[in-house]
């Protein structure tokens, strides 16, 4: 019996069932989504695309950008389909410039934006010596430095309101490092951080402004097309629809860091205090130093 591949697996499990064991005489009170208007980054497919629909359904009116209009269009076409108001605009977050314009353009047309979802994300996937400079920059640009567009853009309204909840789809890769991601994975601490800090500036002004941000472990959208590739158990983790359900019930938790699965808070701890050696033996057993080898990603998709 192989411990990674057979009883992992059932550890996870086990820790989910006991931890919903635990909270189910404590039920949290959820607010209710219904009339928000919220923007949601990358929303052109993957968890953007499914968060998109699934927050339509409950009520709120979507305004969708993603830097694809093609795929854009066939999220706000189904939206519509099935009696939702979504409005979409292409947009490159990592462009500042177009930032400002499309949330000027998309308060326009939605009204006063009261929920910002920071989902966009990019990957290169590979060893920092063969990651272009262009690359490095790029990463950034859209995995972090755009959540202080997008927040600059749309938080005044929603502190002059005394409302409105801004969300990072961070990644679990921002607390946990391995191989050929030192770009994704330092963007994404950066979106972390800015989260965290952010939620800090906004308990100091008092404000009613939430903020949530989200850490997942791999999800089959095919963004890591290919991670742990031979390790099925590793790399199909989370469906999508799983992971959009668990940020929105963050969302409506008002929760502030949110790991997927939780297990990762307790491995994290584990990562501090481990020494160096002990965490490189436990990273290679776990297969985390092999994990990008065979990997495809997105773009490289026929
Ligand atoms: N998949 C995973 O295993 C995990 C993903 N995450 C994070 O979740 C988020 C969503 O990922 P996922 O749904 O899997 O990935 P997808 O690739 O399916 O979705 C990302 C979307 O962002 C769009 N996008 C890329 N660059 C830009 C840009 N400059 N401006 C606007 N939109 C852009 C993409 O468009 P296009 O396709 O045209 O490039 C795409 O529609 C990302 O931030 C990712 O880092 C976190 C943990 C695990
Ligand atoms: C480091 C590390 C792990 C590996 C995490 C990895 C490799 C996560 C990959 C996540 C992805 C692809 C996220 C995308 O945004 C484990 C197994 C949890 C054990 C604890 C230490």
């Amino acid at each position: 019996m192989d411990f990674s591949e057979d009883i992992l697996p059932i550890f996870i499990s086990l820790f989910q069932i006991l931890q919903s064991v635990i909270c189910w005489p404590f039920p949290k009170a959820k607010k209710d989504l219904n009339g928000e208007v919220v923007v949601i980054t990358g929303a052109g497919s993957g968890i953007g695309a499914l968060l998109a629909a699934k927050l339509a359904k409950m009520g709120c009116v979507v305004v969708a950008w993603d830097i694809n209009e093609e795929v854009l269009q066939s999220v706000i076409q189904q939206i519509k389909n099935a009696g939702g108001k979504a409005f979409g605009f292409k947009c490159d977050v990592s462009d500042r410039e177009q930032v400002y314009f499309t949330a000027k353009e998309s308060a326009k047309v939605a009204g006063d934006v009261t929920m910002l979802i920071n989902n966009a994300g990019i990957v290169g996937g590979k060893n920092l010596l063969e990651t272009d400079d262009e690359m490095v920059k790029k990463t950034f640009e859209v995995n972090a430095i755009s959540h202080f567009w997008t927040t600059k853009a749309f938080l005044p309204k929603m502190m002059e309101k005394n409302h409105g909840h801004i969300v990072s789809i961070a990644s679990s890769l921002g607390y946990f490092a391995a191989p050929k991601l030192t770009d994704y994975c330092s963007s994404k601490a950066a979106a972390a951080h800015f989260a965290d800090a952010l939620s800090v500036e906004l308990y100091k002004a008092k404000s009613s402004v939430n903020v949530t941000w989200v850490c997942p472990y791999t999800i089959s959208t095919g963004m890591f097309k290919g991670v742990f590739a031979g390790r099925p158990w590793m790399c199909n983790v989370f469906k999508p629809e799983f992971v959009a359900d668990q940020i929105i019930q963050a969302i409506q938790e008002n929760r502030n860091k949110v790991f997927l699965p939780k297990l990762l808070d307790i491995l994290s701890l584990l990562k501090e205090v481990l020494p160096r050696e002990a965490m490189m033996t436990f990273l290679s057993w776990f297969g985390v130093l092999d994990a990008m080898n065979d990997f495809i990603g997105r773009k490289k998709q026929a």
